[in-house]
């Protein structure tokens, strides 16, 4: 069974818990992919849902599949976002980012009650980090806002190389929303919550991929079968 096949079973496990009526938000990433493709199946058999897409390319995804979308300006709040992550620890904290839609998905999820993080088991850590952290930024006093990043790492005992993540023909990578990121390759994050708060204090940062108290559920698929783990 290859990371493929465990990430449309996690997806699949996820799908259960959707109901007729539901407002989704659908997220990005390969793993998110299978379920939006799974969710479109279920959708042309009737089942009668809406979504927020969290990316670009999940909007074009989800229309392919037949999906029913909306925004968050048309609808206050959704009933369930489902989304994959880069990194997932033992209390639900998550790292997101790894293909720049951070800033939708946590703004979808916000906006829902409850959030399914889909992953295959290579996702769960002990501790965030070795997945490199995404900080979204703005172009603007990039060099200040890349000193302040680098003190929040210090604050918390972590440190490692920020580096710009490279776009297409030399340029840097642009998000959905217009901004840049830089990516943190700390190794360990000692404290996720207090640098989650320390960077978004930072002028020049937009968003980030700690994305801490949100996630309600992960569904694991492993080589031994899913696991769920709800947070405590
Ligand atoms: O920016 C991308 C999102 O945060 C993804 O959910 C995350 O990178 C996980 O993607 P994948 O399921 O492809 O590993």
């Amino acid at each position: 069974m290859d990371k493929e096949d465990l990430k449309r079973q996690a997806a699949a496990r996820a799908l259960e818990e959707v109901r007729s009526g539901m407002k989704l938000g659908l997220g990005t990433g390969s793993t998110a992919r299978h379920f939006v493709e799974l969710l479109g199946e279920k959708v042309r058999g009737g089942l009668d849902v809406i979504g927020v897409p969290t990316s670009e390319v999940t909007r074009a995804d989800a229309e392919r599949c037949g999906i029913r979308l909306t925004t968050l300006d048309e609808i206050d709040r959704l009933d369930l976002t489902v989304d994959g992550a880069d990194e997932v620890d033992t209390r639900l904290e998550l790292i997101k980012g790894g293909g720049g839609a951070l800033l939708r998905e946590k703004i979808v999820a916000a906006a829902s009650d409850r959030m399914i993080v889909i992953a295959d088991e290579s996702k769960w850590v002990d501790c965030l980090g070795k997945f490199p952290l995404p900080v979204e930024v703005i172009p603007f006093g990039l060099a200040a806002t890349r000193r302040a990043i680098e003190k929040a790492f210090t604050q918390v005992g972590a440190a490692g190389q920020l580096k710009l993540r490279d776009g297409e023909a030399g340029h840097a990578f642009v998000t959905d929303g217009g901004h840049w990121i830089v990516d943190a390759h700390l190794g360990r994050i000692p404290d996720a919550p207090r640098l989650a708060k320390l960077l978004s204090e930072i002028p020049g940062v937009v968003e980030h991929g700690l994305f801490i108290g949100i996630a309600s559920t992960v569904v694991l698929a492993g080589t031994e079968g899913i696991r769920t783990v709800e947070r405590a």
